[in-house]
């Protein structure tokens, strides 16, 4: 869902990256719907409003699935173009700046479907003096490559404006190539504007990369979702029982969202995006006392299942890194 989507090896700093450009980063806690993308930026270059996804790190073999890649390559498919943030300062025996953008870039071949995303590279953590003089010795032949290079540290804001103007730049150019192709894309469903008495429709909407998502608008989901401190477990909790007091739940499955089908709430360059998860007990657990709310109840499947794609991922991570 987001315009720029960054991918690169665990720890090349794809999230200090996102937390150095940008003004928003909400953090989707687990329920009712789980987080589509791990961490999402609106960056502000000039006229230009843009968002960047921080994808976890991709390893050799994600495109097999390996280290959760299926989940994460999936997101960078809804993104327009790709920044290839690059690890300059670790060194580790098998592994240099030009192997490690060839082996994303080979994940990114076989997961397939993401030549057409233009590219740019980030050649991180420059104020390490390693780091540097390891940038001096590749740059030429990083830049043989093809794809505009920059020279960054998200620690000391190095080379981040030139890039956030470069990313600009392809969002815009393929914005302008593009009028908004929502209206068009619209897929017709039932009562997509909002019936007398309910206080917000849902549109199934193409995301203009042959996907799409469903969009909830409203004054109050897009007021309660604003006030909403995402890091705050209770005040997720509090988010979704208003949601489903409203009906917002029962209308996506009557339209016949699925779960794991993306759900956007809030219209503009800004919506909060979420994987839906329906909730079958949702009920009985909208009764439960505050206090002794289920939806954190650690057994409840989606926590589970989460907990396990945690582990697995940072298993995967630990592994490569070698501890
Ligand atoms: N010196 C230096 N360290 C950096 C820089 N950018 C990131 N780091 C460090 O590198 C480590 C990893 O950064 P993250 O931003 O978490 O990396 P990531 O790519 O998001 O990692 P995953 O989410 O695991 O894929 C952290 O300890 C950061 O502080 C930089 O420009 N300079
Ligand atoms: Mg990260």
């Amino acid at each position: 869902m987001a315009d720029i989507g960054l991918v690169g090896f665990p720890s090349a700093g794809k999230s200090s990256l996102i937390a150095a450009i940008s003004r928003a980063k909400p953090k989707i806690a687990d329920y009712p719907f789980t987080t589509l993308i791990p961490n999402l930026g609106v960056v502000v270059a000039g006229e230009t409003v843009f968002t960047v996804a921080d994808v976890p790190g991709l390893i050799e073999g994600a495109s097999l699935g390996k280290g959760l890649g299926h989940e994460f390559l999936r997101h960078i498919e809804r993104c327009q173009a790709i920044v290839h943030v690059v690890d300059m300062a670790t060194y580790e025996p098998g592994r240099d700046p030009l192997s490690d953008l060839d082996v994303i870039e080979g994940e990114l071949a076989a997961h397939g479907g993401l030549d057409d995303r233009p590219r740019l590279v980030a050649l991180n953590k420059v104020d390490v003096p390693d780091a540097r003089d390891l940038t001096d010795i590749v740059l030429d032949d990083v830049q043989q490559r093809g794809w505009p290079v920059f020279v960054i540290s998200t620690k000391s804001g190095e080379g981040l404006t030139p890039l956030i103007y470069a990313m600009a730049a392809i969002v815009q150019a393929r914005r302008d190539a593009a009028p908004p192709p929502e209206p068009k894309r619209i897929i017709i469903s039932p009562k997509a504007q909002p019936a007398k008495g309910t206080e917000f429709s849902i549109r199934q909407m193409g995301d203009g990369e042959g996907g799409f998502v469903w969009r909830v608008e409203g004054e109050k989901p897009q007021r309660w979702v604003k006030q909403t401190d995402f890091l705050n477990e209770e005040a997720v909790g509090f988010l979704a029982d208003r949601l489903h007091r409203l009906g917002v739940e029962d209308e996506l499955l009557r339209l016949g969202a699925k779960e794991g089908d993306a759900v956007a709430i809030g219209a503009g360059v800004d919506p909060v995006v979420f994987d839906f998860q329906p909730q079958i007990e949702t009920d009985t657990e909208i009764v439960s006392r505050r206090g002794s709310d289920q939806r954190f109840d650690s057994k409840r499947p989606s926590v589970l299942r989460r907990r396990e794609l945690d582990a697995e991922y940072h298993a995967f991570k630990a592994e490569k890194e070698g501890h």
